[in-house]
């Protein structure tokens, strides 16, 4: 079974590559920005058709949240027109399509974790951006593809959040962090595990998911975690969101109910301490 997957530079491209061997029944085909760029159409047209995969994977992705905010242009283009570019063509080739988009599409006014078919209303433009995309391949596409919201993503690769606070430890003696956004973290090689295993389930079921790992914290808990598994001498204080104006709003609650992706391809749900704890023994 040929699988190509998109952005394959990024956190998650890197991890699916880190664990494609655990599915040796799985070609994967990992295409960065220099060999798939989204954006340019006809590239993409050209190189699926020539590669005619049986999966497509789409870990491509414009996620500077704050950024965003001013180039929602780019935002809108990457996370959303072109993906509706990319559903049309792996329809074309008769290839399913597996989405990766964020639980950043939600308000954050529920008091109880997102399943998939509650309302969604982006806060931000990073959102509003990857609720485009989900619209259009739900448009073009529904019944060849998957899309997987997933949040809080994190790995020895690129920028994230882990990265950004083990940096902040070392250099300050105390750094603040918000309590009151709630969500779950997902280690990018729990996720890139489910999505291969996916590919290799004998039953194909279109649709929404929601995939994190287990557990509700906040980003201070988060932060409270990453200093005591590093043993870093920082301390790390709880503030308000107010405290910490962002360009971009976010929900105060995105945790996502994974149950549904659990009971149709039997995704594991490792706990975010435990998934949190092993990639920290790589950084
Ligand atoms: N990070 C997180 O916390 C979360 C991420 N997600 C979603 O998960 C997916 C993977 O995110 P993650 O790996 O963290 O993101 P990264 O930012 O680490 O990687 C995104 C990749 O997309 C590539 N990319 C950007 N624009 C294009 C383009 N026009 N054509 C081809 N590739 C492009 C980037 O290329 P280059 O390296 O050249 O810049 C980069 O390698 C995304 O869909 C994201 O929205 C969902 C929830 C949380
Ligand atoms: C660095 C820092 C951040 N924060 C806050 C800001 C923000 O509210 C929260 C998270 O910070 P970040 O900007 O690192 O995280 P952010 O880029 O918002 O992460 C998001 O990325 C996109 C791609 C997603 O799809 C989401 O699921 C989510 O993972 O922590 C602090 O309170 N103190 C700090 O020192
Ligand atoms: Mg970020």
């Amino acid at each position: 079974m040929k699988i190509v997957v998109t952005g394959a530079n990024g956190q998650l491209g890197k991890c699916m590559q880190d664990v494609a061997s655990n599915f040796p029944a799985l070609q994967c085909i990992f295409l960065g920005r220099e060999h798939c760029d989204l954006q340019q159409f006809g590239m993409v047209s050209q190189v699926l058709q020539a590669l005619k995969p049986d999966w497509v994977i789409n870990a491509a992705a414009y996620t500077a949240v704050d950024k965003a905010e001013q180039e929602t242009q780019a935002a809108d283009l990457i996370n959303g027109e072109a993906v509706g570019h990319l559903a049309k063509v792996c329809k074309d080739i008769a290839a399913k399509l597996i989405h990766v988009s964020t639980d950043y599409v939600f308000d954050g006014t529920a008091t109880q974790p997102y399943v998939e078919t509650d309302a969604v209303h982006p806060v931000g433009a990073y959102g509003k951006s990857k609720l485009i995309g989900e619209q259009l391949i739900q448009q073009l596409y529904a019944d060849g593809a998957v899309i997987v919201r997933t949040s809080w993503v994190y790995s020895r690769h690129g920028a994230n959040f882990v990265k950004t606070m083990l940096r902040l430890m070392k250099e300050k003696e105390s750094i603040g962090v918000v309590n009151d956004q709630l969500g779950s973290p997902t280690y990018a090689i729990d996720l890139a595990n489910a999505l291969l295993s996916i590919c290799q389930h004998p039953k194909f079921v279109p649709g929404i998911f929601h995939y994190s790992n287990s557990g509700i914290i906040s980003w201070y808990d988060f932060a409270v975690a990453i200093r005591e598994i590093s043993g870093l001498n920082c301390k790390v204080n709880a503030i308000t969101t107010a405290e910490f104006p962002t360009p971009a709003k976010r929900p105060e609650w995105s945790v996502l109910n994974c149950n549904k992706i659990q009971t149709t391809y039997g995704c594991a749900i490792p706990e975010w301490k435990a998934s949190l704890q092993q990639c920290m023994t790589l950084l």
